[in-house]
C-alpha cells in the first residue's frame, strides 16, 4: 500500500476524511504530504481518527500473549521500548493487524543521522547532535529488553505469512531502529485519557501495567488547550532543546536532556503522567515548516481532528507545526532541516561571510556546557600565571572550582548548559554570572555564600569585567575551533 491510500485505509478503519477537501502527493525533499483540493476556509475538519486506531502500547494486542510480569518489565524499560516493540509486532502480524494498511504506509528509510556513516556524522562535530543519537544505547535496549522476549514467545514473535511488505526483517535491530525513527518523527504525545486500553480490540485484563504504569517521554508533541477548551497536539518538543526520543528505549542518548523523553527521569512527573506517547494514523502524513502550518490536530470526542487554521487556498500544501524547534532537533529527529529567508534583524547579527547565504532557522540554538565554561576559565587562569603552577596549586584551584559550580547549581536556579540563540542576552544573563562566580576571590565567594548571593549578569570595564570577556570569547573560540576542525577532517 502507497500513503497515498493510507486514506482509504482510514476510512475503511472507521475514520473519515474530506475527499473533497485533501489528497497525498509527493513533495520534492519532504516525501508525501497532503494538498488543498480546493480553497479551504478556517476551521475546516480535514480528517478524524477514532481512538481506537491511536496506535499505542495501551491499544495493541501485543501484552495479551505476553505474561503480566514480562509486559510490566516492558513497559518498565522506560521510554518509548514498549510502543517500540509493539510497532514492531504490529508490523509482523501482517493483515491480521488492525494497522496493516497504516503500517504499510510508514517508511523504512530515513535521513537522520541515526543512519548516517561514520564519515558523514564528522560533518555534525562541534554540534550537539552527535552525542544525542544514541544508536549505542538503542542497541543496548535492544539487547537486554527485547531480545529476551524474542526468545521466550518464539511463536508470539514469527511474522504473519501476509506480512510480506518489508525489505528489513522484522524484529531484527534494525527493525527496532526503523521503528524508533518512525516514532520519533511521526508520534504525538496525548492526553492519557485517549489511549484508554483498547475500546474494540480484544485486549485482555491481564496487563500488569495498567494505565499509570507506561513511564512517559516529554512530548514529542505538545498538548495545549485549546480556544474551545479540546485539547490539541502538536507534532512538537515540549520546549526548546528538550528533545531526545524512543530512545531511552531506542535510539537517542544518554544526556539529560534525552531522560526526559526516555521516560527516566521520573521528577518531571506533571505532564508525562498525564501524556501518552500515540501514533496517529494519517495525522502523520503532513510535513511542517517554520511559520507555514495551517492545520492542527486536537483530540474530542474520543477522536483526533484535523482541522484547519487558516484559510488554505486550493493546490496549497498543508501542514501541521512541529513546534518550530532548532534545525538541529529537526535534523536529529526527522532528518531535515528548516531553510528560510532570515530577518534582516536576525540577519545583521551574523558575520558577512554567514549572510552570503541569509537563509536558516529562527530557532536555531546550540549548547555551550558548563564543562567548556570550566575549561576556558582553568585556560585563562594558567595564561594570566604564565605557566608557572605547581601540580599542588592546580588540584586546590580546581577543587575550589568544583566548589563553585555546586553552588551554582543550587543556588542560581540554572543548569549547567548554556543554550545560545541568536538572540545571545538571554544565554549571557547565565553565563556572565557562572564566569564571575567561579574567578572571584576567595572572601567574596564566601560572602556572597553566606548571603546566599549569586552575581550579577553586569559586566564592568574593570578587570574582572575584562577577564569576562576574555574567558566568554575563548568559549566562543573553542566552539568555532571545534567546528573548523570537523569539516577539514570530513573533506580529507
Ligand atoms: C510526520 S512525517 C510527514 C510525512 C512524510 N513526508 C512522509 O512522506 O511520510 C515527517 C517527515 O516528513 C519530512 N518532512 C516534513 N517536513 C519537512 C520539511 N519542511 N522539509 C523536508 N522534509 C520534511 C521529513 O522526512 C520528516 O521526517
Amino acid at each position: 500500500m502507497t500513503q497515498g491510500n493510507v486514506l482509504a485505509w482510514l476510512v475503511s478503519a472507521g475514520g473519515w476524511y474530506d475527499e473533497t477537501a485533501l489528497d497525498l502527493q509527493d513533495y520534492p525533499g519532504m516525501g508525501q504530504g497532503a494538498v488543498a483540493l480546493r480553497d479551504l476556509e478556517e476551521d475546516t475538519p480535514l480528517f478524524s481518527v477514532p481512538s481506537s486506531l491511536l496506535l499505542s502500547a495501551e491499544h495493541s494486542d501485543l501484552r495479551t500473549h505476553l505474561s503480566s510480569a514480562d509486559w510490566k518489565d516492558l513497559v518498565d524499560a522506560g521510554g518509548w521500548t514498549a510502543l517500540i516493540m509493539c510497532m514492531m509486532w504490529e508490523d509482523a502480524q501482517g493483515e491480521r493487524s488492525r494497522w496493516y494498511g497504516y503500517m504499510r504506509s510508514l517508511p523504512e528509510r530515513f535521513d537522520t543521522p541515526m543512519f548516517w556513516s561514520e564519515d558523514d556524522l564528522r560533518w555534525l562535530e562541534g554540534t550537539d547532535i552527535p552525542s544525542k543519537v544514541g544508536k549505542t544505547s538503542a542497541e543496548e535496549t535492544y539487547k537486554t529488553k527485547i531480545v529476551p522476549l524474542l526468545q521466550k514467545y518464539p511463536e508470539v514473535f514469527t511474522p504473519d505469512s501476509s506480512a510480506t511488505h518489508r525489505t528489513i526483517p522484522h524484529f531484527s535491530v534494525d527493525d527496532f531502529h526503523v521503528q524508533g525513527s518512525r516514532m520519533l518523527s511521526r508520534s504525538f504525545s496525548v492526553p492519557k485519557e485517549t489511549v484508554k486500553p483498547d475500546p474494540i480490540g480484544d485486549v485482555s485484563m491481564q496487563s500488569a501495567g495498567g494505565d499509570d504504569s507506561i513511564e512517559e517521554g516529554s512530548a514529542a508533541m505538545d498538548d495545549v488547550e485549546s480556544a474551545n477548551g479540546s485539547v490539541t497536539a502538536q507534532l512538537v518538543p515540549q520546549e526548546e532543546g528538550q528533545d531526545g526520543g524512543p530512545e531511552g528505549s531506542h535510539a537517542e542518548d544518554d544526556n539529560d536532556e534525552d531522560e526526559d523523553e526516555e521516560g527516566d527521569d521520573d521528577d518531571d512527573d506533571s505532564e508525562a503522567d498525564l501524556e501518552e506517547e500515540v501514533m496517529v494514523p494519517v495525522a502523520d502524513v503532513l510535513n511542517a515548516a517554520y511559520g507555514l502550518d495551517n492545520a492542527h490536530l486536537s483530540f474530542d470526542d474520543g477522536r483526533c481532528k484535523m482541522i484547519t487554521t487558516k484559510r488554505i487556498p486550493k493546490g496549497e500544501q498543508i501542514y501541521n507545526t512541529y513546534g518550530g524547534p532548532s534545525n538541529s532537533y529537526l535534523l536529529r529527529r526527522y532528518g531535515h532541516i528548516d531553510a528560510l529567508p532570515l530577518p534582516p534583524v536576525l540577519l545583521k547579527k551574523l558575520s558577512p561571510e554567514l549572510r552570503t547565504w541569509p537563509h536558516g532557522n529562527i530557532a536555531d540554538d546550540f549548547e555551550i556546557s558548563g564543562k567548556d565554561v570550566l575549561e576556558a576559565v582553568v585556560a585563562d587562569w594558567k595564561q594570566t600565571r604564565k605557566g608557572k603552577i605547581t601540580e599542588e596549586e592546580d588540584q586546590t584551584y580546581q577543587n575550589a572550582l568544583l566548589e563553585r559550580v555546586d553552588r551554582w547549581l543550587e543556588a542560581s536556579g540554572f543548569g549547567d548548559t548554556f543554550v545560545v540563540e541568536y538572540d545571545v542576552e538571554e544565554a549571557l544573563d547565565e553565563m556572565i554570572p557562572f564566569v564571575k562566580l567561579l574567578i572571584m576571590d576567595s572572601a567574596t565567594f564566601q560572602a556572597g555564600k553566606a548571603k546566599q548571593k549569586i552575581p550579577k549578569a553586569k559586566i564592568e570595564g574593570d578587570d574582572e569585567g575584562k577577564r569576562v570577556i576574555r574567558i566568554l570569547k575563548r568559549v566562543m573560540d573553542t566552539q568555532r575551533q571545534g567546528m573548523g576542525s570537523d569539516a577539514k577532517a570530513s573533506s580529507l
